[in-house]
């Protein structure tokens, strides 16, 4: 596992645990953590009591036990302008303070970008913080017109030609010029690939739509000026959605970053060149940019980061839409990942359309038990959201099993588990809804489903709408824990995998990859593509249990925070954040 530094401490007067808390203020913090703690709570058991209806409707529905919730919090000490994120919020921040990669890199372009400063800016350093706590949607009046660049309010700048992007572009930069010398350079020859380029194991035989594998060339004589900024003169080698069969094997780019105006100095400009090269597609100021990490999971803050570790011959991964996700590789492919506890999980290939992985060595044995014992006093029929096209339907038309939505707060076993996924997925936890334990009897059943709620079926349904950001938020994951065996049935069906057109039967579970049940079993899907776009072969089902009881988890991580984080989820986000992040 990589190592690298945390984010920036945070800063004196925003808002932050700092050392300098007086001590009026370690106590309203302490107020505001347990009013923190019992809102997350209060709107879990409310969402729960309502029936919260989970999963995506009838050849999908989706599960989710939430609702909107308007956080409840004291007044911020000290001045706050109208409209400011009140204190419960202000101190979630200060646990996140300077969280986001967003943030970081947000704030680098603004030093250095002129070109879109001035419209898209924030007036406060919580901005990122506050953004992240989701005060963009609770709190627009104030965010907007405070945070627009947090909030990505931003439009983008003007194109001008075929290398425009969405950030701003290098000032000085002869493109056309730029382009000529990487026509004329002779191609890397496949000596220097097998040497410096060690993506084998990164690659798939088909494309991974979002996933760029990226590694740096020897430098001729242009690049080996030592007082240049990093990686300006570098030649990369780009693997465009780690392709390896679109040229038998060779990158599908390869290019020089420019050495004028000082090379990408900051992470936005890098992106910037990226996206111009590998034609990047804009897609609206609410999606996240793209983000570069190694290929085990440490998120590169800095252009620093990634020029030292393609420096020394690291390929790295660029992800279009901003979130970690395994490179699925070859079907059986198997990566080691450590966990927090110091052991191994093995991450293993089923299947890379869709993205299926299963973990061994996961969950502990007396985990699943656990789980089940916990949630069983509280289990009550499953719901599902019904898409537009299945209003007036009943939810056990789709979905028969019964479910309760887990709290991990407060249970040590559960919280090692919340910390275990993190560091599993690379996706912080706060992205995180509760464990959604499931329970399904004799012929109980869940219909071929997508766990994503695509906003295009759910046009009228305002709050689904909003919830996915039009598009932009969503579930990027789902990581699957069965708790019992299963004598006979109740396997989990992915009926497009290996690229299969839609099923006309959605209960039919003969097509595709089936997982069957085992105690203690963990698989991993995506219903997202790296690029952020959602996945229709991810469709899968739960079948029909024909002898005994299945229990089982969905564990749903989202590309983005989820609407509430307790205070344990976001000191577990820290330290996970300390050791993930780079900034070097
Ligand atoms: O039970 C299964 O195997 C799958 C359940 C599922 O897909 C869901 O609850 O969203
Ligand atoms: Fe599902």
């Amino acid at each position: 596992m990589g190592k690298g530094k945390s984010a920036a401490a945070p800063k004196k007067g925003s808002g932050v645990l700092t050392p300098l808390v007086t001590a009026g203020a370690v106590l309203s913090l302490v107020v505001a953590l347990i009013v923190a703690y019992n809102a997350g709570l209060t709107r879990v058991h409310t969402a729960q009591r309502a029936g919260a209806r989970d999963d995506a409707s009838g050849g999908g529905a989706d599960d989710t036990g939430r609702r909107p919730a308007q956080r409840a919090a004291p007044a911020r000490a000290g001045a706050r302008a109208a409209g400011e994120p009140r204190d419960a919020i202000a101190l979630q921040a200060a646990l996140r303070e300077q969280a986001s990669a967003e943030q970081a890199s947000a704030k680098q372009t603004a030093a250095t970008a002129a070109a879109d400063a001035s419209a898209c800016e924030d007036s406060n350093d919580s901005c990122g913080a506050w953004a992240e706590a989701g005060e963009c949607d609770n709190n627009p009046g104030f965010m907007r017109g405070n945070c627009a660049r947090s909030c990505r309010q931003c439009t983008p700048p003007p194109t001008s030609g075929p290398l425009a992007w969405m950030l701003p572009p290098l000032a000085g930069v002869d493109w056309a010029a730029l382009d000529a010398a990487d026509r004329d350079e002779p191609p890397p020859s496949d000596d220097d690939l097998a040497r410096h380029c060690a993506v084998a194991s990164l690659l798939s035989p088909l494309p991974i739509r979002g996933l760029h594998v990226v590694c740096a060339l020897p430098s001729g004589p242009a690049a080996a000026d030592r007082s240049a900024p990093p990686l300006a003169g570098a030649r990369l080698a780009v693997w465009r959605d780690a392709d390896r069969s679109a040229g038998g094997g060779r990158p599908s780019h390869v290019f020089r970053l420019p050495r004028a105006g000082g090379g990408a100095r900051t992470m936005a400009e890098l992106l910037s060149v990226l996206g111009a090269r590998l034609r990047f597609e804009w897609r609206g100021a609410q999606w996240q940019p793209p983000a570069w990490f190694t290929p085990d999971g440490v998120r590169l803050l800095t252009v620093a980061a990634v020029s030292n570790r393609l420096g020394s011959g690291m390929p790295l991964c660029v992800f279009e839409g901003g979130q970690f996700i395994w490179p699925p590789g070859e079907v059986d492919t198997a990566r080691k990942v450590a966990l927090p506890d110091g052991h191994l999980a093995t991450i293993r290939t089923l299947s890379i359309q869709p993205i299926v992985l299963s973990i061994e060595d996961f969950l502990q044995p007396d985990e699943t038990g656990h789980m089940i014992q916990r949630a069983l006093p509280h289990l009550a029929k499953s719901g599902v959201a019904l898409k537009d096209h299945d209003l007036g339907k009943e939810a056990k038309e789709f979905r028969t099993s019964s479910q309760f939505f887990l709290p991990t707060d407060g249970d040590a076993r559960l919280e090692d588990v919340d910390a275990r996924v993190q560091a599993l997925m690379r996706v912080p936890i706060t992205h995180a809804e509760y464990i959604q334990v499931l329970r399904y009897n004799h012929n109980e059943h869940y219909s071929a489903h997508h766990d994503y709620f695509d906003p295009r079926e759910y046009a009228s349904n305002k709050h689904m709408r909003q919830e996915t950001k039009h598009g932009a938020k969503n579930r990027l994951a789902t990581v699957f824990f069965y708790l019992s065996d299963v004598a006979e049935g109740g396997a989990t069906n992915f009926p497009r995998a290996g690229g299969r057109p839609p099923p006309h039967d959605f209960f039919d579970c003969s097509r595709g990859l089936s997982v069957f049940p085992q105690n203690g079993k963990v698989i991993v899907f995506y219903s997202m593509h790296p690029s952020s776009e959602l996945d229709p072969f991810s469709l899968h089902g739960g079948c029909d249990v024909l002898n005994g009881t299945k229990f089982s988890a969905n564990f749903w991580l989202w590309n983005e925070p989820y609407h509430f984080s307790s205070p344990h989820r976001l000191r577990a986000f820290e330290a996970y954040r300390a050791k993930m992040w780079a900034l070097d």
